[in-house]
This record gives C-alpha cells, sequence and structure tokens, in this order.
C-alpha cells in the first residue's frame, strides 16, 4: 500500500513546453507543416514525456503480465484453462509470437507470473515469479480478489518498471485464459456503454457463449453495484491480476517518466483503469494498434488516444505494441536527423 500510494505522489503531467518546443524543431524542418503526421505526434509526445528534445530509444522491454481468472468455470471462454501457463512458458522459450517479435525487433522481454494457477518448474532467466494469487475467484459468486490482492499486484507493476529504470522505453502485454471477460466487465463498469459494443468473443467464443458472457459480466456490474465506482474496486471485484499488474505499469511508466506502449484490448482496459486512478497517467502512454475486439472503439474514445497500427490482430501478449517500435523509433530519428531548408542548402552548398 506504501509503494502505491507514494507513487500517486509522484505523479506529475509531461512537460508541455519541452513538447510545444519538439513542435518547433518539427516545424522548422524541410517538409510541409505537420506532413509526417503520426511521427510527428510521437516525436513531440515522447519530448513532453522525457522532458528532453534529444531522445534516443536504445533499451527497450517488453513486459507481459500472466494470471488465470476464475471466471472461466462459467464457460465463458473458448480457450484451454492450462494454455496461460502453457503459452507464458512457450513465450519464455521464443516459440510463441511475442518472443519471436521481441527477438527480431531488438526488444528485452521478461514475463510477470502474477497469478497463473499452475506452477512453472523450469528455470527462466527473464521470468518474474509474484505470483499473488493462484487465479482469481469466480466472480459470480465473490469479488475476484481482495483489496489487498489487488494492490499487491498493482505493485509488483510499479515495482519492476522500477527496477527497470536503465530501459527508454517500456511496453505491455498480457496472458490470461477468460481475461477478455475480465476486462469486458471493468469497461462495462467504467463507461456503462452498451453491452453488445463492449463484449466481443476473445479467443473465439460460440454464439452460447457470448451470450453467457454478457450475462455474467452484467450481472456482476449490477451485484457489486460497480457503475461509477472507485477503479480500485472494480478491478478488484471483476478484474484479474494481469490487468491490476499492468495497471501498476502504467502507473510506474507516469511516475518515472518513461513512455509505455498500450497493447490491445486487455492492456487498454489497463491503461483506462490508470486512466482513472490518476488522468496524468495518459500523457505517459502510447496507443499502438487496434485490436479486433469491438470495445476497443470505446477505449480509444474514452482514453483519447488515437491507434495507429491495423493489423487485423487480436492476439494479446503484447504483440501489437512491439511491432510499434520501429515507429516510434523512427519519429525520434526524424527528428533529430532531419535538417531545416537552411542548413540543407549550406551542406548541398
Ligand atoms: O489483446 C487483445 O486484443 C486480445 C483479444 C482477444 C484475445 N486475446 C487473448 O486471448 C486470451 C483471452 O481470451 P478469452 O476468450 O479466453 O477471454 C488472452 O490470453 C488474451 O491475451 C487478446
Ligand atoms: C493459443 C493461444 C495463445 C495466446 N496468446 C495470448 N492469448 C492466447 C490464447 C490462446 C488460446
Amino acid at each position: 500500500m506504501e509503494l502505491y500510494k507514494a507513487t500517486l505522489k509522484r505523479i506529475k503531467p509531461a512537460n508541455t513546453e519541452v513538447a510545444v518546443e519538439a513542435k518547433k524543431i518539427l516545424d522548422e524542418k524541410m517538409k510541409p507543416l505537420g506532413s509526417l503526421g503520426k511521427l510527428e505526434e510521437l516525436a513531440i509526445q515522447i519530448s513532453g514525456i522525457t522532458g528532453r528534445l534529444d531522445n534516443t530509444i536504445l533499451k527497450k522491454l517488453h513486459l507481459v503480465a500472466s494470471a488465470d481468472n476464475g471466471i472461466v468455470e462459467e464457460g465463458v471462454s473458448s480457450c484451454p484453462i492450462e494454455y496461460t501457463k502453457i503459452v507464458s512458458e512457450a513465450m519464455l522459450s521464443k516459440v510463441a509470437a511475442i518472443g519471436i517479435l521481441c527477438d527480431t525487433l531488438d526488444v528485452d522481454f521478461k514475463l510477470i507470473d502474477i497469478g497463473i494457477a499452475g506452477e512453472i518448474d523450469r528455470k527462466y532467466p527473464n521470468l518474474y515469479r509474484k505470483n499473488v494469487k493462484k487465479g482469481t475467484n469466480n466472480f459470480v459468486y465473490e469479488p475476484a480478489m481482495t483489496y489487498d490482492e489487488c494492490i499487491k499486484a498493482i505493485e509488483v507493476g510499479i515495482s519492476i518498471v522500477e527496477e527497470n529504470l536503465d530501459y527508454d522505453i517500456f511496453s505491455n502485454g498480457e496472458m490470461g485464459i477468460g481475461n477478455t471477460t475480465t476486462s469486458s466487465a471493468i469497461l462495462y463498469a467504467l463507461t456503462g456503454e452498451n453491452l453488445d459494443l463492449i463484449v466481443g468473443r476473445g479467443g473465439g467464443l460460440s454464439d452460447s457463449g457470448l451470450v453467457k458472457k454478457k450475462k455474467v459480466i452484467k450481472d456482476a456490474v449490477e451485484k457489486y453495484n460497480l457503475f461509477e465506482n472507485d477503479p480500485i474496486e472494480i478491478l478488484r471485484c471483476v478484474g484479474g491480476l494481469d490487468i491490476a499488474c499492468m495497471a501498476g505499469i502504467y502507473l510506474g511508466c507516469a511516475a518515472n517518466s518513461k513512455p509505455i506502449l498500450i497493447d490491445g484490448f486487455i492492456s487498454s482496459v489497463a491503461a483506462l483503469v490508470a486512466q482513472k486512478i490518476d488522468p496524468n497517467t495518459v500523457d505517459y502512454m502510447i496507443a499502438t494498434h487496434r485490436s479486433e475486439e469491438p470495445g476497443m472503439v470505446i477505449i480509444s474514445k474514452t482514453l483519447g488516444r488515437k491507434t495507429f497500427l491495423d493489423m487485423n490482430m487480436r492476439l494479446g501478449e503484447g504483440t501489437g505494441a512491439v511491432l510499434a517500435y520501429p515507429i516510434v523509433t523512427s519519429a525520434l530519428e526524424v527528428m533529430k536527423r532531419m535538417k531545416t531548408p537552411k542548413e540543407v542548402y549550406k551542406i548541398l552548398g
């Protein structure tokens, strides 16, 4: 609880003066005003985040939070429950998508067991063993976790960012069968939007499964009286340990002036939780790809951040976020290396 409270005290808005200065520098380059579109926006945002005009991304860290969800007992996922553990190990062994993308794009990768039900017996150098609980409770019958468990998972996210402050930029993702149900429930409680616009098929749910998924979400949000409730109460009643940990990662990045790339649906819902805890956290977040889950439209509107990749992806793991690294890196290189017309004339004699 102490780390959570102390971190909230340290979160400040990004530096708008430096962002304005960055825009001025970009406007002077040899190009029509604003013609590099999103690349310019990214360079300006990152300048505001770090408070510097000479940003280089050398070290990139991708964090995946893995956890099981008790709500899967209700038949809300088509995926085998043991996949949370098996796919997590596949990621660590670099045979699942995210391990391969991180390898390809020179991104360091660490996985956090924040609540996997099974035990990972093998040794992995990049595994954080921070299990708070062996999967959450089924929220149909009781809150997914206690207040203390929820704060503990958030604090793990914060402390892992703080252990890795030698990195220039972070990204996150998750693995957890059933987590499109927990994230949809949070999104519903936070926004009160139409359930049909929020709830999707996740890993590939049947028609009858989808009806059940909407019903358990609606019933739980009403039962626990979550509309307009405090974000921690929403998170602990119907959320997941993976989402709590990612919310902590966003808070940790904001408190330490580090940019963080958001991934798809679940990672974006965790971003909304962090936004609700402190709206200034959004200054440090970079939305990347539009997941195919239907609720992404409402998330973008609520977060006020537009995605720039549309790859028809809905895997999770942070795959969309990691694909954005070359674009973000390019934005900073352009800002640093492009010249003004005067400089170009001088160079070319
Ligand atoms: O990130 C996304 O946008 C996304 C959309 C749909 C599914 N997923 C992944 O699929 C799993 C959850 O699906 P489900 O149907 O079990 O709730 C979980 O491991 C997520 O990483 C991820
Ligand atoms: C195979 C598989 C891989 C995943 N990676 C993230 N979520 C996943 C869900 C499934 C089912």
